[in-house]
């Protein structure tokens, strides 16, 4: 555990050195992100001039409170460069997100902005993303409806005795699929009413960082377009 997390802030220190003076910046979700989080408040303390948006309520407050001004999301038309974690990556930056409930924002941040990067310790690197489910939101309208739609695997995600609550008030299915065809499921659950988002990023990420052994490398989608 230590050395995942050694790994992860390995990675996270890559992708910061990416952001420079009078950025916005995207910032995601969950453990890794968080020591984007951390890092790029240490660089604010020292001078950096950068704006922020967040994927969550979770790492707004966690940026606000190491002195990183945080955008109203919803005023923002573009941001310049996000740096988000993973659930899996491959090296197709085929990437599985949302165990953390923020794959909707993370979603719409990421089509926002100009560079998505990545950041993962070596766990989280596949050979072709599948073997992990798929987190879909919901709307809890229809839940039953939508459960039988996702199909066999489906299950709502629970805490505490209670459907799970993401920061827009829907509700997340876990969902499992056969992944030979990411785009065919993508674009299937894309046409899904009452499907809100979902973990499948196959477009959004153009560049990862993943940290092995102390080493970082780094995949770039150099010449595909997005
Ligand atoms: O909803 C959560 C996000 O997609 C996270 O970025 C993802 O689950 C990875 O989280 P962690 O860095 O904690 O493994």
């Amino acid at each position: 555990m230590m050395d995942r997390d050694a790994g992860k802030a390995l990675a996270a220190g890559a992708a910061v050195a990416e952001v420079t003076d009078g950025m916005l910046v995207g910032l995601g979700t969950g453990s890794t992100a968080a020591h984007v989080i951390r890092l790029l408040g240490a660089r604010v303390a020292q001078g950096l001039r950068i704006t922020a948006v967040a994927t969550s309520r979770a790492s707004a407050a966690q940026a606000e409170g190491v002195g990183i001004r945080v955008l109203d999301f919803a005023d923002v038309p573009r941001v310049d460069l996000t740096i988000d974690g993973a659930d899996q990556i491959d090296a197709r930056l085929f990437a599985i997100k949302g165990a953390g409930g923020a794959m909707l924002r993370e979603k719409v941040v990421a089509a926002a902005s100009d560079r998505m990067v990545v950041i993962a310790d070596r766990s989280k690197r596949v050979a072709a993303i599948g073997d992990a489910p798929v987190p879909v939101e919901i709307l809890p309208f229809a839940r039953a409806a939508l459960l039988a739609a996702l199909g066999e695997g489906a299950v709502l995600r629970m805490r505490d005795g209670a459907p799970y609550v993401t920061d827009n008030g829907n509700q997340i299915v876990d969902c499992r699929f056969d992944l030979a065809d990411p785009a065919a499921t993508a674009a299937w659950l894309d046409g899904i009413p009452g499907v809100l988002g979902h973990g499948l990023f196959l477009t959004e990420v153009d560049a990862a960082y993943i940290a092995a052994d102390g080493v970082v490398s780094r995949l770039e989608r150099a010449t595909m377009s997005r």
